[in-house]
């Protein structure tokens, strides 16, 4: 069945969809053989002896340790070598974590591949020299500074809107966004990759619609009637394709810039706007919380793999304006 996949994969292979094993293709015709040889039984749609599932009600792979293959999945990917693009912002105090970001992601990001580092910073003297792999580089990006966090986490889709305009599209075939106070602590590969991917929220991935911290109220943009919702996605981690993310980043500033005429924030800033997009135009793939966990939590038995973790930080220390 594997090499089976595998032929058909790197003879055919269009990019799209492919996760190793069972996941290999719902979308292109090219992989169909592949996806009928490997379909997942219901059995297999529960994966592990914690009962995750491996596959979304609306069939995009759902990706834990175990459900891909890595060596095969990287070497699929790899002979299409993309660029990839990675937008990290670090305004403010925010530099301090370029450091740990950056060499925790020289170790275990999508490595051998090419990637591009665009850090958008008010302070760029602060900006750490990295010695980076072949194929890799750091872009240095000026943004204003802040006087309130929500400002620059919100601007984040602004600046990256106007630097995918202006630069990025030109370079880079697949990107991601990430937050910069994060570590990276495990491989995170091409088993990533897709055209739109979103990582589920660690604090949420076991409860149901009904506790998602959506956007509730009716004069937001991003608002989410009650009885909707598959996930609740982090916005520290997201990424896929150049043009699909490039209109997931421009939704989430001209929604907010909407919200803003009408003296209203979203209750997670572009998270919220992020979610409703996802309900509405579901992602391709589904990263487990194993993409983003966070050192202020426990990791449980389900979590078999930490891939980036979120620093603890004193928040009223590192933000212009303190806050939780
Ligand atoms: C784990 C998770 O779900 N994280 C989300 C949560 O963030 P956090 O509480 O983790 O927010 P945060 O303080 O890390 O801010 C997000 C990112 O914005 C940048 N930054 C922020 C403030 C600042 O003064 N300077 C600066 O550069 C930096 O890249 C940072 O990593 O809520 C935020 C706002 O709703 C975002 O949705 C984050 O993605
Ligand atoms: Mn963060």
């Amino acid at each position: 069945r594997f090499t089976q996949c595998r032929r058909r994969a790197s003879t055919d292979f269009t990019g799209e969809a492919v996760s190793g094993l069972f996941h290999c293709s719902q979308t292109r015709r090219s992989l169909d053989k592949c996806w009928a040889l490997s379909r997942p039984s219901d059995a297999q749609r529960l994966w592990g002896s914690m009962g995750q599932l491996a596959v979304t009600n609306w069939n995009a792979p759902l990706v834990w340790e175990g459900t891909f293959d890595p060596v095969v999945i990287d070497a699929i990917y790899k002979r299409l070598d993309p660029r990839l693009a990675v937008v990290v912002l670090a305004v403010g105090k925010y530099t301090r974590f370029l450091k740990g970001f950056l060499e925790s992601a020289e170790k275990y990001f999508l490595v051998d591949f090419r990637v591009t580092y665009y850090i958008f910073t008010d302070n760029k003297q602060d900006v750490p020299k990295i010695e980076l792999g072949t194929g890799r580089k750091i872009t240095v990006l000026d943004v204003p500074s802040a006087t309130r966090w929500q400002d620059v986490v919100l601007s984040r889709m602004k600046w990256a809107t106007i630097a995918i305009d202006n630069q990025i599209r030109n370079e880079a075939d697949y990107l991601f966004m990430m937050d910069v106070d994060s570590v990276f602590h495990s491989r995170f590969g091409a088993e990533s990759l897709s055209p739109l991917s979103a990582v589920l929220h660690r604090g949420y991935y076991k409860t149901t619609r009904n506790y998602f911290p959506y956007e509730r109220r009716g004069t937001s943009k991003a608002y989410i009637p009650p009885d909707e919702g598959d996930y609740y996605y982090t916005a520290a981690v997201w990424g896929g394709y150049l043009e699909e993310m490039y209109k997931l980043v421009k939704y989430c500033y001209e929604q907010s810039e909407e919200d803003a005429k009408n003296n209203i924030e979203a209750v997670w800033q572009e998270e919220s706007h992020l979610n409703r997009y996802l309900l509405y135009n579901k992602p391709t793939k589904v990263l487990s919380p194993e993409y983003l966990w966070s050192d202020y939590d426990q990791v449980p038995a389900d979590i078999r793999v930490v891939r980036i973790s979120q620093l603890v930080k004193n928040y009223a220390e590192v933000r212009p304006n303190g806050g939780q």
